[in-house]
């Protein structure tokens, strides 16, 4: 076995994160790693990779068991990991980034020419291609990946650990980020990889280790397994499959009335849009990220200022108001950069769950600080939020803890709009069906609902009608009934637009 970690337990306090875990890893074998959001994938890979000591338990690499105090000991090891947010120095060309740490050096100074080379080569060994001289910042998130695997190959990586690699992807790329994996297995490297998409799962991992609250609820083939039993093991009940319902449609809620922004090289980044939304509807926008969705959703929350046409919510001219006027007229927003917009990080559970909630009405007046605190554990309960404490800062939470936190929140605003962007990026599959269902009951309240998202399946379950977002353009519109998939991916890669 190339890799055991045996009986391995990590404590904070009195909350333990891994408790007692056995994981194996062969070579050339690609294992999935599942669980609910604070179940402690996270934290095991962690802990392999040097970044958290264990509390107890032992790491046996050939046979031989291994210590690692930091990072540049497990990679010595030939470990390599790859995190959930890059690493990068968007500044800095892909050859420095991927050699950066090690670089080739002629006398004292940078040998940038040898350093290309070393790139080059590596691109080709490894079937890998990209431009070695391209700035980081100009790469498409599925090119910086790309960067981070070259850098961990660079470094000598035969252990790639990565860390829900695919949650910021499009289709596309997380396709090809697969057949990568496969290609660099056969080549004898090993992958842990840590996801809540259990169909690529099924079509990636050779075996898959379940963790639930810590500990280790199965490891099994893939190949014998299938999603209904992965998600069981998961979240130790079935899934329940919510449909949806028949709502009337109620008045007019958002009007966006052929709105522009113009790009700094002439090229609109939002042409003429338009949209309307009314109460009782979720109108989904699909789209590959980089094609308007972001400054769109920035535009109708004030956050970015337009340069032609208007913004009307509930009937009142919202266009050029900031932030705080356009919710207090009525918006509610779960951002899709949860850690630039939507937390505080060096918050508390308590300050990250009430913000925006503080004119909030209660009977007695405005909420109080009891009342606050009743709120929040609401939301820990509603959606089992795994958080320690109301005092615990947010940054020591689970990706998928925090993003249940802000959806929570701004769904408990009680707004008649609601803006829902990647509203499930990072959360486990019993905590999607929780927020799914929280948006249909809003929906069915007379809420009206703009979910981005780029999960066509979600886009597709939950909304009532579908845009589908081309270069700054709205590509083309279908109902609910009339969507497919292959329909909506046409539109999505600039092809046969209806607009
Ligand atoms: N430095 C820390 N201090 C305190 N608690 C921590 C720390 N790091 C992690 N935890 C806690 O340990 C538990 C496991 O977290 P971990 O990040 O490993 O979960 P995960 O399975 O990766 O979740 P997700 O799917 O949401 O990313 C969580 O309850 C988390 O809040």
């Amino acid at each position: 076995m190339l890799l055991q970690m045996r009986q391995i337990t990590k404590t904070y306090g009195n909350l333990t994160a891994n408790s007692n875990v056995d994981f194996s890893l062969r070579q050339g074998e690609i294992h999935a790693l599942v669980g609910e959001n604070g179940a402690g994938k996270t934290t095991l890979m962690r802990i392999l990779y040097g970044m958290e000591q264990p509390t107890a338990g032992s790491i046996l690499l050939n046979g031989k068991e291994v210590v690692f105090t930091n990072p540049t000991e497990a990679i010595r090891h030939r470990i390599g990991m790859v995190h959930q947010h890059f690493m990068l120095f968007p500044s800095f060309t892909v050859a420095e980034n991927i050699v950066i740490g090690n670089e080739p050096k002629k006398g004292m100074a940078f040998d940038r020419k040898k350093a290309v080379q070393q790139v080059e080569d590596l691109c080709a060994k490894y079937r890998l291609p990209i431009d070695p001289h391209k700035k980081v910042a100009e790469c498409p998130l599925g090119l910086q990946q790309r960067v981070e695997i070259l850098k961990v190959l660079y470094q000598g990586a035969d252990i790639i650990i990565l860390d829900e690699p695919t949650g910021v992807l499009t289709p596309l790329e997380a396709k090809e980020l697969l057949v990568i994996m496969r290609s660099l297995a056969n080549q004898g490297k090993s992958f842990i990889i840590i996801t809540h998409k259990l169909h690529e799962v099924m079509e990636i991992a050779d075996r898959v280790t379940v963790l639930r609250d810590g500990k280790i609820t199965g490891t099994l083939d893939a190949a014998a397994t299938s999603v209904e039993e992965l998600s069981k093991l998961m979240v130790g009940r079935d899934l329940l499959e919510s449909a949806k319902r028949e709502v009337k449609l109620g008045e007019t809620v958002l009007q966006v009335k052929d709105i522009s922004i113009l790009g700094a090289k002439g090229k609109p980044v939002l042409d003429r849009v338009n949209l309307q939304i009314k109460a009782g509807e979720i109108v989904g926008i699909a789209g590959i990220s980089g094609n308007g969705q972001s400054e769109f959703i920035q535009a109708i929350s004030g956050l970015l200022p337009i340069d032609q046409g208007e913004i009307h919510l509930l009937g009142q001219n919202v266009t050029g108001r900031t932030v705080r006027e356009i919710r207090e007229i009525g918006l509610s927003h779960v951002p899709e950069d949860r850690y630039q917009w939507g937390a505080a990080k060096e918050g508390t559970v308590l300050d990250n769950g009430t913000m925006g909630h503080h004119r909030t009405r209660s009977r007695s007046g405005f909420l109080q600080g009891k009342e606050l605190r009743q709120m929040v554990d609401r939301f820990i309960q509603q959606f089992q939020i795994k958080a320690g404490s109301q005092d615990t800062k947010v940054k020591y939470l689970s990706g998928g803890n925090l993003q249940k936190l802000i959806v929570a929140r701004e769904i408990a605003q009680n707004q008649p709009f609601l803006i829902a962007a990647e509203p499930t990026r990072g959360v486990d599959i019993g905590a999607m069906e929780l927020i799914h269902e929280e948006l249909l009951r809003k929906r069915d309240e007379q809420g009206a609902i703009l979910l981005v998202s780029s999960e066509l399946t979600e886009i597709l379950k939950l909304s009532d009608r579908i845009l589908v977002m081309y270069e700054g353009r709205i590509a083309g519109e279908l109902s609910a009934e009339n969507a497919t998939e292959e329909q909506i991916s046409l539109w999505m890669a600039g092809g046969d637009s209806n607009a």
